[in-house]
């Protein structure tokens, strides 16, 4: 449900009985105005930057080749260069090590480590797919029990390590559901005791672990507060630094040509009463994948994305019930013959929505790829039946069972056809077996779609009250619990539904890490914009935080 509680009033019908009583949603306003649309990219800076590039990550190649190095430095390194979100650059090199260290992995050689070297090679294997067992911190345990030892609360560096291992945890590993409680607990308590870079990367890490951030950002952060780790092999904060001015000027490039387009598409002007997010968007779909690679995918994902802001919002604070059956009827059909059947404030939108759309596939039919873009269509048809559903239990004050309510909800979530929308520019790997893996709805993007569902019911339905039942209320209703009790167990679907996530990317994985890359992000980009308020609506915080980071803070070098 679309906040209308950013300042809900309905308008009361005092001019004609024909004009229809419409909720005014007083959405917050842009926090940025036309600020990037102002970016113009030097591509001799890019080149600048890319044969600057060049020397330090031939150097950094032949530190993780290095066979000389001892296997605990070597996980070290291998964990910073993924901090740093350098991975794809070296992915072969990198899991051809891990494959070696892996197969001569012995719980025996873990006696002697102490409790942060454990947690960087946990983690640095995890992370890459490897499942280490869970095992290796049993030394840490009291006997007996699945309690932690004391002592170890003095060694801040390695409880820290044990706090980010236990996000990476799996069903069943009870001992991380443990780890995970009690470092929180610790590291809160003694948090402000603390200086220096160890204090900011305390307060860095509860307030979102590495496993649940944003990839640049947590790339961004990382060089900011990690420099001693970084700076065992100077090469790699040295190419770490110059892949993100060159990341940040082929993005501000996008946010530009995102802007832009919608600018000319006047949305604004023809749906005033929408959400006016468009960097924040991006952002969201940037949380997805970086990497050069994918600009085409990041500017179409981005624009279907911002298309769903209209939709939703249209559905959630401005349309009424008698509007939305005809616009999702014209949806379903996807003919712009439909489009008299509609009130005409939306029509620009319908308009654009099916001429974009058939852009796209025009595009992508001649690399014979434009089954994505069908996928995407189609998903985009289903989420617009999930919004009437929502629209029609909201109209008729019916509050749907919890099951009933998570089947529609796991549409409404936007991530089946956000993960779909994001393959269309991904290219090649997009095979036809890649797409009918993403067709069957596996568990890995259901668990996702949960999440997403889920952490935004419990953020938003305090202020969402009297609108539209959300998850929050389903499960009162259902199960006769309280308010608590549900919000409880939501939380617990959340934490399992992240296990799952974790379990669907250690390898064997059913489809490559690339493929999956944008499942386990929507998952991370949700605790990102909703884990402390509603973000997306109220953006002021840690999205115009992460967007100053990224987009305007200075470049770092
Ligand atoms: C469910 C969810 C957080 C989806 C995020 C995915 C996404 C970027 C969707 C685009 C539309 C949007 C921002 C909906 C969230 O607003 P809202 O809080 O009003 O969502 P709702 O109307 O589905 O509750």
């Amino acid at each position: 449900m679309a906040a209308v509680g950013a300042s809900a009033t309905l308008l009361t019908n005092t001019k004609s009985t024909a004009e229809p009583v419409r909720p005014v949603a007083n959405f917050p306003p842009s926090v940025w105005g036309d600020l990037f649309l102002s970016f113009s990219l030097d591509n001799s800076m890019m080149e600048e930057y890319a044969e600057a590039m060049e020397e330090p990550k031939e150097q950094v190649r032949r530190f993780i080749l290095d066979l000389t190095m001892d296997s605990n430095k070597k996980l070290s390194l291998i964990y910073t260069v993924h901090r740093l979100g350098l991975t794809y650059m070296f992915l072969k090199e990198i899991e051809a090590q891990l494959d070696r260290l892996f197969k001569e992995f012995s719980l025996e050689d873990y006696v002697e480590l102490d409790l942060y070297t454990i947690s960087i090679n946990f983690q640095a294997f995890r992370h890459l797919g490897y499942k280490l067992p869970c095992d290796v911190f049993n030394k840490f345990k009291n006997d007996d029990s699945n309690t932690f030892k004391d002592s170890i609360t003095s060694d801040v560096r390695g409880m820290l390590g044990l706090y980010e291992s236990a996000q990476l945890r799996l069903k069943g590993e009870k001992i991380l559901d443990e780890a995970s409680a009690f470092a929180e607990t610790k590291l809160k308590s003694l948090v402000n005791t603390l200086e220096g870079s160890l204090a900011q990367q305390v307060k860095q890490s509860l307030r979102r672990p590495f496993h649940q951030g944003m990839p640049m950002v947590e790339a961004r952060l990382y060089f900011s507060n990690y420099q001693e780790e970084c700076s065992a092999h100077d090469s790699i904060l040295k190419l770490a630094k110059l892949h993100f001015n060159y990341l940040q000027l082929q993005q501000k490039e996008e946010l530009r040509i995102v802007s832009q387009w919608w600018k000319d598409m006047r949305f604004q002007e023809t749906t005033p009463y929408i959400r006016d997010r468009v960097p924040e968007i991006y952002l969201w779909i940037l949380g997805l994948y970086f990497e050069p690679r994918y600009s085409l995918a990041r500017i179409i994902a981005t624009k279907i994305t911002l298309f769903l802001v209209v939709l939703d919002d249209t559905y959630d604070a401005y349309a009424t019930i008698e509007e939305i059956r005809l616009l999702t009827d014209a949806i379903n059909r996807w003919d712009i013959s439909a489009m008299n059947q509609i009130p005409e404030y939306i029509r620009p939108f319908y308009k654009i929505l099916l001429d974009e759309y058939a852009e796209l596939e025009k595009q992508l039919a001649k690399e014979g790829r434009a089954n994505s873009v069908i996928a995407s269509k189609e998903a985009f048809q289903d989420i617009a039946r999930g919004y009437l559903e929502e629209a029609e239990w909201a109209n008729s004050g019916y509050v749907a069972s919890f099951p009933e309510y998570m089947k529609n909800g796991l549409i409404t979530s936007a991530y089946n056809v956000i993960s779909k929308s994001a393959l269309v520019g991904m290219g090649e790997i997009v095979s036809e077996d890649a797409l009918a893996w993403y067709e069957s709805h596996p568990q890995i993007l259901q668990a996702s779609e949960l999440i997403s569902r889920l952490q935004d019911d419990v953020m938003t339905y305090q202020r969402e009250r009297g609108q539209s039942a959300t998850g929050v209320d389903s499960y009162i209703k259902t199960y006769g619990v309280s308010e608590k009790v549900a919000i409880d167990e939501l939380k617990e679907m959340i934490e399992n539904a992240w296990k799952e996530i974790n379990d669907g990317c250690l390898k064997p994985r059913e489809v490559s890490m690339d493929l999956l890359a944008p499942i386990l992000n929507l998952a991370r980009m949700i605790d990102v914009v909703y884990r402390y308020d509603d973000g997306f609506t109220f953006p002021g915080k840690t999205l115009k935080e992460y967007i100053t980071l990224l987009f305007v803070g200075s470049s770092p070098m």
